[in-house]
């Protein structure tokens, strides 16, 4: 049987840094497979993508060797057109693939180029939105769509154009728990019928009931590991991909162990941010109503919720990106609206979902020298901000950091670079609009970890779709759900109302099932920081002997 994809010892050196991002990587990709590839931020995984897809060459400048065949034939000299009708591609970033202006139109773009008639287009979009579980979003505009409703509209485009293999990098971030489900069964039952399917991802919890055939892990650009998940699961390295929590508990040994970020206490009489009545929405589209929130300034709030909820909107107010249309938002006990922007900027560093909407100037020192030069900070003062805010983020060791035109990071050090830029501004409260994605374990611990411990932060409030993130990091957590918050409280106590749960669509992780059966009724999960302290606070008598090392 022919491979679908057949990479022979493949090297990628970047021309415009002359990195080296990928070498001596094969991968053999049959009907009927479903690889899971796999590492930290910066290994070289959307390279590889990029290799299968024809991006590389064609839309980036780089140095190919090795073998890429797709469909058995090698990809030097077809076009990116031609190599579409065969991989279909989804990117990290959904807005940089969207070219309708509506959800049909996207879906009907392939089909159109493709040439099929507009009876079948019809039918092909209604069965395609029925798929992916978007039927309701067909009359809208995709410029004003939630994170993760324009993933599911960018997988929705991809399906349509019936290509042979899918590589899907990292989609679980941006997505609802169910959304995930649904994309993640749509992509086995491909694979099931006869194509195949390439998928990124840190979260390696979640693809394993999908039986992924092989799993592929990269370090610095490298395989570590290739083989079958079974032994993945023995010497993956624990802190960097999201094993399964039984797994964790048997290597507990192996877990880094990163010091809880010192706690500022906070002086102020008045929550950070109030809303009183507030309603929020678009135009006349109602997003959430009679909304009644206080957020104090030394707290760690996790911010849960389906896709489209209105988690993005919530937190908007807060810098009034977005107005209430009725009610009263307010920052230490004043109207948002009478704030200058200065001072909004000194009190909330915001950080984007997407890093595109953040990232502008040709190189990441004049991005984050922008900020600090608006607040009237002098040369020696930003060079000491920037170092800071790059260390805190891990990019200060990446090379010719300063000199590096943001899209020449990958797409999780561009959010970590927009973290940085947030952290040159020394806010005091952060407010982090999906922090992992991109981001491995270790990273995101570490990182997590830093930015919190930067001198100026004494809260932080982060919307994410990782509910074991949300029970690890937070003191708090808010689920927002149709039109209003639906839940409140302590992480322990939200993981064992089972009520909340199953109504607001989360998911019941193995983490999650743990807190319900191990520690009944105490108070348990008090935002155990690092790894280490969660697997034994959660199961203190089950830590075995190591297994296994980190891969080789
Ligand atoms: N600029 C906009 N114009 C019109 N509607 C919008 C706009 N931005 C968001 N919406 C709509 O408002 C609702 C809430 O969006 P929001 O981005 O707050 O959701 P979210 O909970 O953050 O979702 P996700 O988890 O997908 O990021 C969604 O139905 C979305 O389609
Ligand atoms: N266009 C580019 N030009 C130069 N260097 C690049 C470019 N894109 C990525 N790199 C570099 O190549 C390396 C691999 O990047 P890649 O995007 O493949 O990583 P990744 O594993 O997908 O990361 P993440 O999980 O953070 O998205 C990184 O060091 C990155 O900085």
């Amino acid at each position: 049987m022919t491979a679908l994809i057949e990479i022979r010892d493949a090297g990628v050196r970047y021309l415009s840094t002359g990195q080296t991002a990928l070498q001596a990587t094969g991968l053999t990709v049959r009907p009927g497979d479903l690889t899971l590839v796999s590492g930290p931020s910066g290994c070289g995984k959307s390279t590889l993508l990029r290799l299968i897809n024809g991006l590389i060459p064609h839309s980036y400048r780089a140095e190919v060797t090795g073998e890429v065949l797709i469909g058995g034939r090698p990809v030097a000299g077809r076009t990116i057109r031609e190599l579409s009708t065969v991989v279909g591609t989804m990117l990290q970033d959904p807005r940089k693939q969207i070219v309708g202006t509506t959800v049909a139109a996207e879906i009907a773009f392939g089909p159109e180029n493709l040439g099929l008639p507009r009876a079948q287009i019809r039918e092909l979009i209604a069965e395609v939105a029925g798929r992916v579980g978007i039927e309701h979003l067909l009359d809208r505009a995709t410029a004003g769509l939630s994170g993760g409703e324009l993933q599911m509209v960018a997988f929705a485009g991809v399906l349509a154009m019936r290509p042979k293999v899918f590589v899907v990098d990292e989609p679980l971030a941006n997505l609802d728990p169910a959304a995930g489900l649904r994309l993640m069964r749509e992509l086995r039952r491909f694979a099931d019928e006869g194509g195949a399917a390439v998928v990124v991802e840190h979260r390696v919890e979640e693809i394993l009931e999908f039986s992924p055939t092989e799993v592929l892990y990269l370090e610095e650009g490298a395989p570590r590991f290739q083989g079958p998940v079974e032994d993945f699961l023995r010497v993956a390295p624990a802190g960097h991909v999201k094993l399964p929590f039984s797994t964790l508990v048997s290597r507990a040994a192996e877990l880094p162990a990163v010091p809880e970020p010192p706690k500022r206490a906070a002086p102020a009489a008045a929550p950070r941010l109030e809303y009183r009545g507030v309603s929020l929405g678009y135009g006349d589209r109602a997003v959430l109503s009679g909304v009644g929130l206080a957020l104090g300034s030394a707290e760690r709030v996790a911010v849960l919720g389906p896709n489209g909820a209105g988690k993005s909107t919530l937190l908007r107010a807060a810098v009034a990106l977005i107005t209430a249309s009725r009610g009263e938002v307010l920052v230490d006990g004043s109207p948002v609206a009478a704030r200058s922007v200065a001072d909004l900027a000194t009190t909330f560093g915001y950080v984007f979902q997407n890093p595109g909407q953040a990232l502008f100037s040709a190189t990441v020192g004049q991005e984050l020298a922008f900020g600090p030069r608006n607040l009237g900070s002098g040369p020696e003062e930003i060079a000491t901000r920037s170092r800071e805010a790059l260390l805190a983020v891990l990019l200060d060791e990446e090379k010719d950091i300063m000199d590096r035109p943001p899209r020449t990071l990958s797409f999780g050090q561009q959010r970590r670079l927009t973290v940085a830029l947030a952290l040159a501004m020394r806010p005091r409260t952060l407010i982090l609009d999906e922090p992992t994605a991109g981001q491995d374990l270790w990273t995101t611990t570490e990182f997590m970890g830093h930015a919190l411990s930067a001198p100026s932060i004494e809260s932080v409030y982060f919307i994410t779709h990782d509910v074991d993130l949300a029970l690890t990091y937070a003191d708090r957590i808010i689920v927002v759900d149709e039109g209003g918050i639906a839940a409140d409280a302590s992480p322990a106590d939200l993981a064992r109302d089972d009520g909340v749960w199953s109504r607001a669509g989360l998911a019941a992780t193995s983490l999650v099932r743990a807190v319900r059966d191990h520690l009944p009724g105490a108070r348990p999960i008090p935002h155990p920081f690092d790894l280490a302290r969660r697997v034994s606070l959660l199961a203190p008598s089950t830590s075995s002997p190591k297994e296994g090392t980190t891969p080789s």
